[in-house]
């Protein structure tokens, strides 16, 4: 049974970071849908793209996979021999949960479920790599290193599909969005303490960065082709080609 997000209800006197923990894994696919516009566009995308960039005997990495929603996406989508996906999260809630979320469908893809930080992982061999809204909860100071990491472990004509909640470099824009965004919780139910609360929550936990900064960082790193395909208000996913 699918579980609604209640979390952020009721006044809570201190209110701390916003963390993923067992209470945030077990609303999180109810969470995402109310909370992210163009979630669902986005996975569907991500098999597409899967179809498309996937190499035969290569790896294709799911990295803060959550549930497995991408994970699962892609391993229906995948239509090469000799591949395998590495799906990696450092919540131990989430990946309890991806576990059995992951075994309830039928597949011949290998996947392997990491719980760790993805930062301190090698990514080798790869095709296709996914950032699917996780790269907003890295520290910026480790984020071109993670990149970096990524560009090196890509294999020439694979891809990088980084999803990510943005500012944008013009206040007045930047603040349209984000209240259009607001407009989007409402309209899914959320109350104006709930968008309010959480929003403190996430302050020093998601620092997003603008599209033209992740375009830079990208191009700077080495990727020949950069650019937004999807964007809704303030929510987006680039792709990146090696
Ligand atoms: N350093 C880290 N190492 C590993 N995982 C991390 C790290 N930091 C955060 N995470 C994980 O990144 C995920 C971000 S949610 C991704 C949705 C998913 N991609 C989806 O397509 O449904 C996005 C959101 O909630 O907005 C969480 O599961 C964290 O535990
Ligand atoms: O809810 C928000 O404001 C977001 O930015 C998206 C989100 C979705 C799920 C967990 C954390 C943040």
């Amino acid at each position: 049974m699918q579980e609604k997000d209640h979390i952020f209800a009721a006044p809570i006197d201190r209110l701390g970071d916003f963390c993923f923990d067992h209470k945030v894994a077990d609303v999180f696919p109810d969470m995402i849908k109310r909370s992210v516009p163009g979630y669902s566009n986005i996975i569907s995308a991500i098999g597409m793209m899967t179809a498309r960039f996937a190499q035969p005997h290569t790896q294709l990495y799911d990295l803060g996979c959550s549930l497995g929603a991408a994970t699962q996406e892609m391993r229906r989508n995948l239509n090469q021999p000799g591949c395998r996906i590495v799906a990696v999260d450092n919540s131990a809630a989430m990946v309890e949960r991806a576990r059995n979320h992951l075994a309830a469908f039928r597949s011949d893809v290998e996947v392997e479920l990491l719980e760790a930080d993805i930062c301190d992982l090698t990514i080798e061999n790869a095709s296709v790599v996914v950032l699917n809204f996780t790269l907003q909860f890295i520290d910026p100071a480790l984020r071109e290193v993670l990149l970096g990491n990524i560009y090196a472990g890509l294999k020439p004509g694979g891809v990088l599909i980084l999803s990510e909640k943005f500012v944008s470099a013009d206040d007045t824009v930047n603040e349209l969005l984000i209240d259009l965004h607001h407009d989007f919780k409402r309209a899914n139910g959320y109350s104006e303490l709930e968008i309010s609360q959480k929003r403190t929550a996430l302050e020093n936990v998601l620092r997003p960065d603008s599209p033209e900064q992740h375009k830079a960082r990208l191009k700077r790193l080495g990727f020949a082709h950069v650019d937004m395909w999807f964007q809704c208000f303030n929510f987006g996913s680039m792709v990146a080609v090696k």
